[in-house]
């Protein structure tokens, strides 16, 4: 086995690639660009995106995951194993290709490409620019053409989409969704102050009138006991009978006299 150099590549490409360009030979890879159709995991109708010349560009955001297509249609020889990869200018952004490496021999069909935002920014991604690599290898001996589930695709399918629902937590929504509840604790830990400082006004101030009643009280329960001592003094009946009787006592003296 025996990866292919610019020479083979020239001879054997214009049957492998369906928009074959000399000029996207890099070295002893071709450069494969992006096609009219792309999902990102945090589409808010779960659907995938058509790009055109109006809406030409994805945005992958950091922590989100999205699968992308190949412009070009790509048809291996039984005899060829090809490899798959990511450009060095777009990773060192932090886009991951998460799916798989190869393509078998026998497949045709545009190659669908899952990736990852790993990097702290977004990735802005534009249809038509070159953005994966293709290597291809030359087997000892030809082998069973590709039959699998993916002949011939070429489109990101209804069942592609369905396998990535759910929602997605990337770090960067669960940051934003911490700093949020970090705003509400804090605004709770406020109005929590607030009203501790307002109750414990309140109890001092209910403390004091509960002692100033008591005092109160004691006044007008001591107010009471005095009056209550006088009007025994002045309800004694003897008192009144007593002087009564000295009255009577003197009006006799004076009649007497009189006589
Ligand atoms: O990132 C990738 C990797 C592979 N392929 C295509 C080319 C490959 O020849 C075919 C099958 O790949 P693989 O065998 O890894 O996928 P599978 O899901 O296991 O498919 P199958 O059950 O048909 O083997 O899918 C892609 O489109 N994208």
């Amino acid at each position: 086995m025996a990866y292919l150099g610019t020479k083979e590549l020239e001879i054997i490409l214009p049957n492998c690639i369906d928009k074959y360009d000399k000029s996207k030979i890099d070295n002893v890879a071709y450069e494969l660009a992006l096609g009219d159709q792309v999902y990102l995991t945090d589409s808010k109708n779960r659907k995938k995106e058509i790009l055109d010349d109006k809406n030409s560009q994805v945005v992958i955001k950091p922590g989100q995951f999205a699968l992308l297509l190949t412009d070009e249609v790509v048809t291996i020889p039984k005899n060829i194993l090809a490899f798959i990869s990511i450009k060095f200018s777009q990773k060192i952004k932090g886009l991951i290709n998460v799916s798989g490496f190869h393509v078998d021999p026998g497949f045709s069909g545009k190659i669908i490409f899952s990736v990852y935002n790993a990097g702290p920014t977004n990735i802005t991604l534009d249809k038509g620019s070159p953005y994966f690599m293709i290597w291809f290898s030359e087997l000892t001996s030809e082998s069973t053409p590709y039959a699998g589930k993916h002949k011939g695709q070429n489109s990101i399918s209804a069942g592609n989409v369905n396998d990535l629902n759910g929602e997605l937590l990337s770090p960067s929504t669960l940051l934003k969704r911490i700093k949020e509840n970090e705003k509400k604790l804090s605004a709770i830990s406020v109005i929590a102050t607030i009203l501790i400082t307002l109750g414990s006004g309140l109890s001092i101030k209910a403390l004091s009138d509960t002692s100033k009643f008591n005092e109160g009280y004691n006044i007008g329960v001591k107010e009471q006991s005095i009056k209550k001592n006088i009007d025994s003094i002045f309800s004694k009946p003897n008192v009144d009978s007593i002087i009564s009787k000295k009255i009577d006592v003197i009006l006799k003296e004076k009649n007497n006299e009189k006589k």
